[in-house]
């Protein structure tokens, strides 16, 4: 389960989330929503435990731990992944040699042994089918010529081969076109569970069509500031954030 009370951050002096408190029990997918500029990227590289984003206040906890105490890397050990907004690219790293690597680091954190090339390609294989992701591909540097699209796709395999206990996906459906919506979604879904949390940022209803949320939370004004059931993203899309101080309200 993910705790987070009364976060507070700020980056480049500013302060971006003003006092955050969301719980996310484990096995539920939970989406927020919000307009730009919110906080919602900012709360989800808080998390992982990214450079520049100071933590002024609060705590969050993944399954009882105390995330904010810990390394980036001992943050993923614990279970956290994070698939970026702009998946970055690796040159020279080719991407199942970084998925490897990754997924022993997380092994070894578990007290598990490493898996060898052989183990590792197998598991990898029946991963990356349904994900469309080819074998040329894994070939490259990490995402490296990849088109938008692929590189969410190759996001979603990373969270399929490292399997977290708390998935976060920061607008993973931008850039994607219809056909890649699905496999993304279906990805997603299929990794849904009862020992696994994801928090889904997304700007659009299209995604929650297909991946359906437990819960969704507008974050607004660095706080959340309304939780309700699937159907909020219905209504959030047709009245905008005008009543939570956004944009259309802004624009007036
Ligand atoms: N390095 C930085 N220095 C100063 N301000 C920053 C920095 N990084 C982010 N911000 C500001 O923090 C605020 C929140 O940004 P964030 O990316 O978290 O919003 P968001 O809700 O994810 O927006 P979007 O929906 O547009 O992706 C913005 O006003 C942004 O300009």
């Amino acid at each position: 389960m993910l705790e987070i009370e009364n976060l507070r951050a700020t980056v480049g002096g500013k302060e971006i989330l003003k006092g955050l408190t969301l719980t996310v029990p484990t096995g539920e997918v939970h989406a927020i929503m919000g307009p730009n500029g919110a906080g919602k990227s900012t709360l989800s590289y808080v998390l992982a435990g990214r450079a520049g984003y100071e933590v002024t206040g609060g705590s969050v906890k993944l399954d009882g731990v105390d995330l904010l105490g810990l390394e980036v890397e001992q943050r993923a050990a614990a279970g956290l992944f994070l698939a970026l907004q702009y998946p970055v690219e690796i040159p020279g790293v080719p991407t199942t040699t970084f998925l490897r690597t990754a997924l022993n680091a997380i092994r070894k954190g578990r007290g598990e042994s490493d898996l060898d090339a052989i183990q590792f390609l197998r598991l990898l294989r029946q991963k990356t089918k349904a994900l469309g992701v080819t074998e040329e591909m894994l070939k490259r540097g990490v995402n490296v010529g990849f088109s938008g699209g692929e590189k969410k796709r190759n996001e979603v395999l990373q969270m399929a081969v490292l399997e977290p206990k708390l998935a976060i996906l920061d607008e993973t459906d931008s850039g994607l076109d219809i056909d890649a919506l699905k496999i993304v979604s279906e990805g997603v879904n299929a990794l849904r569970g009862p020992n696994r949390s994801m928090l889904v940022i997304t700007h659009y209803q299209r995604l929650l069509d297909h991946i359906v949320p437990d819960r969704v939370h507008v974050l607004a004004q660095g706080r959340i500031q309304r939780s309700g059931g699937a159907e909020l993203a219905h209504e959030l899309e047709a009245h905008g954030y005008a009543e939570f101080g956004g944009e259309r309200e802004a624009a007036a």
